[in-house]
């Protein structure tokens, strides 16, 4: 928590805007708190009279005075209910948080640990700060549920085959395989922006993977609770995690496949507080992230890493038998089939460094359907106004990145050259006079936040919107390399979407692949030609159809800005993106090059 705020603003604060990423600390809410009000409603406007009482005596009180306390117990209610329904949502807060902490859960065979909190968690997994009692570290421990195999099922084995049911003996195989897998691939690396695995064991229930303790948490809060990071501190973070991808992609010869900001983790440093704070046009509260100390980081965020290799395989060089990136030469045909898959990491660099830029991801829609659509065609833009102060150069270099055509996308090594990320941290530009600025909710802070009409899609919803976006990336990835192999032509050649209904959609890959997002077991996309060109954002269409909105919890962002435009403040955006409806059915090939 920011130095000065106590937790009662934080809370205040998380009342007004639903900042259900706001961290509270136990020893701040305890220190900040009265000792807790046992009292029943009766008792305390009892105790408040009596008070009131002692504070001033009835008999010495003029006509006035009676007259304006009496009005002022008449108004008394409304407060007084507000200031105790916030005192007890507190105390609620305050009891969840100790009872959370106090329930730390005790594993069979993690006795060497004493878990202290809780810090995140996966689909199957818990993750904990923990103290090493044999050590006196600190430590995470991931704590993997197994699979849970009742004795019905096992016997039922047979049964089970008959009726054609996948017995769940091979989904416990399959979690063991990736779980070894994961380890495998962690204990293979050694890079300061990957999570070290300290240690792996198993219990009958559970496999225990001990991490090196990232105590700032997910960039993701980070990013939420900043609204957005400057351009220094985005430089920053995507610095770190592309020399991160680079040695995976170049000397380990892995890909990570699930690059988002949830699974990057950073160590936390003091926030100085800006001198200058840099506004920009159009900003809306957003919190200073402080002075940015190039080398060290701002924001709070110091070291950045790469956690959650679940999803990441090894890409195997057939003819070596060697991970690829781990030898200087590659056949060509193998060197396009590595590209495509490492490409999915840099889509997702993509996805991140844009998010980071702005506050909201650069692919989001409510309906799954229409996102996956997005996501498989590329439409995104530079919102205005929220993008106009972002610099051309990290434009140019996102638009390389969220590239169609993996074959026309930056490579790691592309990424690094490009000049943005060699650009030193500049001088700050002049604070934007106050007057200019014209308050406006970005799309991800009225997502997370809470809408106008509280139908709020959430962090969750966003998160989902992240693994959408990498999940039809992975698809395409691996429907390309079965092309590939099929010796027709490869991907890239038929283009993004085809391949995406061939029969053998779901067939299994080398890698063992056990969580999959919803949309990717249910959404097909029509197939169709695409020249693949790099950059392709959109083209007009030939049917009509409602303009194209990012809406966030109806909040229509192609509405405000005609708006806007109406009211001849900042001319609309006139991208073919912002006039054109997306709709499955009606989707030509892209016709316009992109431009910003
Ligand atoms: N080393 C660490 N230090 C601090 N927090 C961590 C660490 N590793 C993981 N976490 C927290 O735990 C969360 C879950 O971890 P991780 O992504 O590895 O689990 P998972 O079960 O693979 O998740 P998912 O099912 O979402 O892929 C992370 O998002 C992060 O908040």
């Amino acid at each position: 928590m920011p130095p000065g705020v106590t937790v009662v603003d934080a809370f205040k604060n998380l009342i007004r805007h639903g900042k259900n990423h706001v961290h509270v600390r136990q020893d701040d809410i305890s220190s900040a708190l009265p000792p807790a009000d046992t009292r029943t409603n009766r008792q305390r406007a009892h105790h408040e009279r009596r008070q009131q009482a002692n504070a001033q005596p009835q008999t010495q009180q003029k006509p006035q005075q009676q007259q304006q306390q009496q009005q002022a117990a008449k108004a008394q209610p409304v407060a007084t209910k507000q200031s105790q329904q916030i005192t007890r949502e507190v105390e609620k807060i305050v009891q969840e948080e100790r009872a959370a902490k106090e329930k730390m859960p005790t594993y069979k065979g993690l006795e060497r640990f004493r878990l202290i909190q809780k810090m995140g968690d996966g689909a199957f997994s818990n993750v904990y700060k923990a103290l090493d009692l044999a050590s006196g570290t600190t430590v995470a421990v991931k704590a993997v549920r197994k699979y849970e195999l009742t004795s019905s099922q096992a016997g039922d084995r047979h049964l089970n085959a008959v009726f054609k049911k996948k017995p769940r003996v091979t989904e416990m195989i399959a979690q063991r395989a990736n779980i070894l897998k994961e380890v495998q691939i962690m204990r293979g690396t050694n890079h300061p922006s990957i999570v070290k695995l300290l240690s792996f064991s198993e219990s009958t229930d559970h496999f225990f993977l001990v991490l090196e303790l990232m105590e700032g948490g997910e960039l993701f809060h980070q990013i939420v609770k900043l609204t957005y990071f400057s351009e220094n501190l985005s430089r920053h973070v995507i610095l770190q995690v592309a020399h991160g991808i680079r040695y995976l992609h170049e000397e380990r010869g892995v890909v990570h496949r699930d690059i988002k900001p949830e699974n990057l983790i950073f160590e936390r440093i003091p926030i100085i507080p800006s001198k200058d704070p840099i506004i920009r046009q159009n900003d809306e509260e957003k919190e200073d992230e402080g002075e940015f100390i190039p080398g060290v980081g701002g924001g709070g965020i110091g070291r950045v890493k790469i956690a959650d290799f679940g999803l990441s395989k090894v890409i195997w060089n057939e003819e070596t038998m060697t991970p690829c990136g781990t030898v200087g030469y590659t056949a060509p045909e193998i060197v396009k089939d590595e590209r495509y898959s490492k490409s999915v990491d840099m889509w997702a660099l993509g996805c991140v460094l844009y998010t980071l830029l702005c506050g909201f991801p650069p692919f989001y829609d409510e309906s799954i359907n229409v996102l996956t659509e997005k996501v498989a065609r590329g439409y995104y833009t530079f919102l205005s106004p929220w993008w106009d102060d972002i610099s051309a150069s990290a434009k140019d270099l996102i638009t390389h990145l969220l590239c169609i055509d993996p074959a026309q996308r930056y490579t790691i090594d592309e990424f690094l050259a490009h000049p943005w990320c060699n650009a030193a941290p500049g001088p700050p530009p002049p604070p934007t006079p106050r007057g200019d600025i014209h308050p406006l909710d970005s799309p991800l802070l009225h997502a997370a936040r809470g809408g106008r009409d509280g139908r709020s899609p959430g962090i969750a919803s966003l998160k989902e919107a992240f693994d959408i976006t990498y999940a039809v990336h992975r698809m395409e990835e691996e429907g390309a390399r079965r092309r590939a192999y099929k010796g027709r032509g490869g991907a890239g050649q038929a283009g993004f979407l085809a391949g995406l209904n061939e029969d053998d959609e779901d067939a299994p890959d080398d890698g063992i692949t056990v969580r999959q997002p919803q949309a990717q077991q249910q959404q097909r996309v029509p197939r169709e030609a695409y020249d693949g060109r790099a950059g392709q954002r959109d083209a007009p269409r030939r049917h009509g159809g409602k303009p194209f909105e990012l809406s966030i919890d109806g909040a229509t962002l192609i509405g405000r800005r005609q708006q806007r435009d109406a009211q001849g403040r900042i001319p609309m955006d006139s991208t073919p993106l912002a006039q054109n409806p997306i709709n499955a059915d009606t989707i030509d090939a892209p016709q316009s090059p992109m431009h910003y």
